[in-house]
């Protein structure tokens, strides 16, 4: 079985009838939301929660009932993915620009589960570049706000046009060579008037769930 497909089901065993859940953005959500709503045509019920416009069509299309954002107070199991992982369970996570809508979900979940390629995995944080959302006012005094606190800002573009999210904001990818305090740098970050919300995820997963390269499951 494809490992997105193998971590994605065994997330979906979190779910449970009559929970709210929390449904993830990326390729690898992307086979939890598919199992999910095999669940639900089964007659599972349970009301989700999408962290992303591509992700409410998604449950949309595999009729898996939505709970209308004002009507959120906790959030039961959130199943997510992540761009990279470190042994403390601190995650990158934007890698498809839907990172805001993605933290205040897990912000008020109970258990939130991360489902991501061991290849993901590192000892320090840093391989990959964290996605910061930001207004489109005034970018270019953010990314140089942002390139002080040590790394190197790059807006997101797609066919010559910045990205634009969900939220109509932009994206800035900054690199760092590591991240060695991935909650101080994520504070010193949303300090920066201009950023909206970054991608470093702090303390907030209960558990991650890759694949081992061989079939197997490995879980932090
Ligand atoms: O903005 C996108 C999300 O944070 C995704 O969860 C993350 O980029 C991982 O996506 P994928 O599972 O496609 O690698």
């Amino acid at each position: 079985m494809n490992p997105k497909q193998l971590v994605g089901e065994e997330a979906a065993k979190y779910v449970k009838n009559g929970m709210v859940i929390g449904l993830g953005t990326g390729s690898t959500a992307f086979f939890a939301i598919q199992k999910i709503g095999e669940l639900v045509k089964n007659g599972l019920q349970i009301k989700g929660v999408p962290t992303s416009k591509a992700t409410e069509e998604l449950a949309k299309s595999l009729n898996i009932p939505l709970l209308a954002i004002e009507d959120v107070k906790r959030i039961d199991v959130t199943i997510d993915g992540a761009d990279e992982f470190d042994p403390q369970k601190n995650l990158i996570k934007g890698g498809g620009a839907a990172l805001l809508r993605e933290k205040i979900i897990a912000s008020v979940t109970d258990f939130y589960v991360i489902i991501a390629d061991a290849a993901k995995g590192s000892e320090v944080l840093g391989s990959f570049a964290v996605p910061v959302e930001i207004t489109p006012f005034a970018k270019e005094i953010t990314m140089a706000q942002l390139k002080a606190l040590g790394c190197q800002p790059v807006l997101r573009v797609k066919d010559g046009q910045a990205v634009v999210t969900d939220n109509q904001n932009y994206i800035a990818d900054c690199k760092f060579e590591r991240i060695d305090e991935p909650a101080k740098l994520a504070a010193k970050m949303n300090a920066i008037p201009g950023v909206v919300e970054n991608g470093i995820f702090a303390g907030m997963a209960n558990v991650v769930i890759s694949e081992d390269g061989n079939g197997g499951l490995l879980s932090l």
